[in-house]
């Protein structure tokens, strides 16, 4: 095994899915990066940085909608811009796995404060950020009820259910068209986020946007969880988030002479601020009309 099998296999792996979640994805490129620069070795500086930025495309070519990839990328790659570079790639890794692990801890707490003692929350997919606020609502003693939907065509949505059912929590599982029936029943909604824009839009997993909207028609209130790294730098100076478009055969496959069927799976999809009543982050609830102040505040290091 060559050393840049390590980040082969993190890119292979974030591309399949086998690691999922914006979250996850970026703290496996972190420490993908972090176990790259301890084992390469004997190499001039120059080299060195070469090696590691070049590790670095790699990672972020993965998936293109979630931030959090590049964004984990870039913040462990600074560390090539100090002295003690290997070093300080190690430390910087290091660092952005146990904030990003202490984000979803803060933003439990922060979300649970807007969970009352009977609520019923929809969720959607399978965020480790909206779980957070969820179990911590939960913990806290409040007596709740969760709605996850399936999320096609992956269904994600089983994970969440499983998740919080062995957690104790009660939960029902409902196919995605089923939200504007239920909705009814629903106190608030909490999902995850792959991106937030700098105009305070949230790029998440499709059919987001249609649960917003339903949430919004019903006013039943929406708030997606979403660490600072999610916040999308470069939305500031007018760039577009990519929307990954995944293998038709995720969503389904047909025999010989259907085949001129067209199948389209775009994986994510973008609700506008105007449905988002706040986006809980690891600083605090900000409205999504604060998402330029969190850009300009957090990464005024990265290149504009
Ligand atoms: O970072 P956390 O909160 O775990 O997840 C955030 C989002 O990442 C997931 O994407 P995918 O399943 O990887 O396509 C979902 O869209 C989820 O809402």
């Amino acid at each position: 095994m060559s050393e840049i099998d390590i980040i082969k296999e993190t890119y292979e792996k974030i591309k399949n899915m086998e690691i999922r979640g914006a979250g996850r994805i970026g703290r496996a490129a972190a420490k993908a990066l972090k176990e790259y620069a301890l084992k390469i070795s004997n190499l001039s500086e120059e080299e060195f940085k070469n090696k590691m930025k070049e590790a670095g495309d790699l990672l972020i070519s993965a998936r293109p909608t979630a931030v959090s990839l590049p964004n984990a990328v870039k913040y462990v790659l600074k560390g090539l811009n100090e002295e003690n570079p290997k070093e300080k790639i190690i430390e910087r890794a290091d660092e952005f796995i146990n904030s990003s692990l202490k984000a979803i801890e803060n933003i439990g707490k922060f979300g649970a404060n807007r969970i009352k003692d009977g609520d019923t929350i929809l969720t959607h997919c399978n965020s480790e950020a909206a779980i957070s606020v969820i179990k911590t609502a939960y913990d806290e003693g409040k007596d709740i009820k969760v709605f996850c939907t399936e999320t096609r065509p992956r269904n994600q949505g089983y994970i969440t259910a499983k998740t919080l059912y062995d957690y104790g929590i009660d939960v029902t599982l409902i196919v995605d068209s089923a939200v504007r029936y239920f909705i009814k029943d629903i106190d608030i909604v909490v999902v995850g986020a792959d991106a937030i824009t700098a105009n305070g839009c949230l790029v998440n997993k499709i059919g987001t946007s249609q649960i917003a909207l339903i949430a919004n028609e019903s006013r039943v209130p929406f708030l997606t969880a979403a660490e600072t790294y999610k916040f999308h730098p470069k939305t500031i100076v007018g760039e577009l988030i990519e929307i990954e478009e995944r293998d038709p055969e995720e969503v389904t496959t047909f025999e010989e002479k259907y085949k001129g069927i067209k199948i389209r799976n775009p994986a994510f999809d973008v609700t506008p601020a105007k449905y988002i009543d706040a986006i809980i982050t690891e600083i605090g609830l900000i409205p999504p009309q604060g998402a330029w102040y969190i850009i300009e505040k957090y990464f005024g290091w990265l290149e504009k």
